[in-house]
Parts: structure tokens; sequence; C-alpha cells
């Protein structure tokens, strides 16, 4: 079974799964297989991981993908599995997912850090890959996913959904990791859009109008005119400019990102945005 394999591996490297890392290691077989299943790899493909832990995702991605690079930052880890396993298809690299560049990949398969949700989603988002399937904490992924109008609609639902599709699949509970984390998860599906079909916005912008989200449009942006690198004697000369944006009327939390599109052209046009 794998949850006694990974107790097992555990107590022979007395290892002390660290919280700061985000150390809580899957011990339900199903749910790694379904995670590797919904990638639907080539024989031919690459697959990037992050964080392998004790190497039981790292494990099955080897079966499908010719090669596997997979990324680990705990130099305890990076130990035990290179003494565990004899892989033959995989390359540990050492060190921070979020500092190392990223080998050429066709597909991400991880179960995240938590902590670095953010961040390494966006750097996801800077390379060419066909699909992801990823374990997010479920109160992030839900908020990845919200439309216009939900409550978890967010900054993060904007600047994700304007670069890629994504998914919810699965809700995972507690009981499926080791240490039992304080908080349920989830799988989400992630792909990157066409870069016809992506939608670059500013993001100072999105930030200066989530920082106000229940507020309309049009008092969002006031209140975070030096957001958008205005000084206070500018936005004085310009401040009726931003009763007339495109939407103005609407809340912050109900703006499509098309709409959110025209208020930056329109604050383009009128030179209050580079
Ligand atoms: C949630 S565990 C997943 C472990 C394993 N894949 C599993 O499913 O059981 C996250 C892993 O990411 C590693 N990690 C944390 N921060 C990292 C970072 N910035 N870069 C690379 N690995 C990191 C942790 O040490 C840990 O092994």
């Amino acid at each position: 079974m794998l949850s006694s394999r990974i107790f097992s591996l555990i107590s022979k490297y007395n290892l002390k799964p660290n919280s700061d890392l985000g150390q809580n290691f899957l011990i339900v077989e199903d749910v790694i297989k379904r995670e590797v299943e919904r990638a639907e790899i080539a024989k031919n493909e690459t697959v990037l991981e992050i964080g392998p832990g004790l190497g039981v995702l790292t494990d099955e991605l080897s079966k499908k993908a010719k090669k596997v690079y997979t990324i680990e930052k705990d130099p305890r880890i990076v130990k035990i599995l290179k003494n565990e396993y004899n892989w033959d298809n995989v390359e540990i690299l050492e060190g921070d997912a979020l500092k190392i560049d990223f080998p050429e990949f066709d597909r991400i398969v991880s179960n995240l850090p938590y902590q670095i949700s953010s961040p390494i989603t966006f750097k996801f988002l800077k390379y060419n890959f066909k699909r992801a399937v990823l374990i997010y904490q479920l109160e992030f992924a839900e908020r990845m996913i919200a439309k216009p109008g939900d409550k978890n609609y967010s900054r993060l639902s904007v600047m994700v959904q304007s670069k890629a599709d994504v998914e919810l699949v699965e809700k995972i509970g507690k009981g499926a990791f080791y240490p039992r984390p304080k908080v349920d998860s989830a799988v989400v599906i992630l792909e990157p859009k066409t870069k016809l079909e992506q939608i670059p916005l500013n993001e100072d912008l999105v930030k200066a109008l989530f920082q106000h989200r229940r507020k309309k449009a049009s008092k969002a942006l006031k209140n975070s005119y030096h957001m958008l690198n205005l000084s206070k004697e500018e936005f004085k000369k310009v401040k009726t400019l931003f009763d007339n944006i495109p939407h103005a009327q609407k809340r912050v939390f109900q703006l499509g990102i098309n709409e959110i599109k025209e208020i930056e052209e329109y604050l383009r046009e009128n030179n209050l945005l580079l």
C-alpha cells in the first residue's frame, strides 16, 4: 500500500516533514493515478514536476513519459530520491522552482507546495506547454476558476483566465495527505490559450481595480490612482476622465476580462496608462 510505503520511508530516513516547504505527501494511490491519467501524456513527451517529495507521483510519471524533470528544493529529499529510485528517464534538479529556468517540457504534473501557488502558476504561464494538472489548496483553486460576480472572483481569476483555460476537476480531502494539512485541496487542469485567444492585461490596472473589488469601477480607480503611477497633481487634473471609463458603474467584481480590457484601452487613449 502506498501509505505504508510513505510511512516506512519517513521512518527509514527519520524525515521530519517541513511545513514551511509544504511537505504534505500524497498517500492515496487512486488520486495519483487519476492525476497522471488526466495529464494525457504521450510516450514521446517531456513532463515537468515541481516538488517530487518522496517520489510516488514522479514514479508514475516516469512510466508514461519519455523524460521527467523534477525540481526539489529540500536537499534531504533529493538524497532520499537518489537512494531509493533507479529511474533512467528522470532528472532531479535541486533548487528553488521559482528561481531555476525550466527546461523545455510538454506537460506539467505536480502536487504543488501551496506557499508558492501564485508565483509558480504565473511562471508556468510564461512557458509554452500543452496542459498542466496541478493540485492546489481548494480555496486557491476556487479563486482561479471564479467567474465575474462570484464571491471568489479576484485578481487571480482575471490574470489566470486571461492567459489560460482552467477547470477544477476534483476536490481532495485532507485525509489523502500525510501529514494531514489544515485545508482541503483540489485538482486543476490548466491549458494555455493560443496567442490569439489570450487577452494581455496591464497588471497594474488589474491590481488597482481589485484593490477595491466591491466599489464601482470608476470609484475604485479614483481611489487607487497612485497605482497607475499618477501623482496627486496629475490625478487632480484628469479626475473627471475616470467618470467616463467604460463600465464605470459596474462593481469591480462584476467586470469580465474583456470589459477590463476596454477600460485599459480607454485609459491608454487618454494617456492615463503607459
Ligand atoms: C506538497 S509536497 C508534494 C510531494 C509529492 N509530489 C507528493 O505528491 O507526495 C511539495 C514538495 O515541494 C517541495 N518544494 C517546496 N517548495 C519548493 C520550491 N520552491 N521549489 C521546489 N520544490 C519545492 C517540497 O520540499 C515538497 O517535496
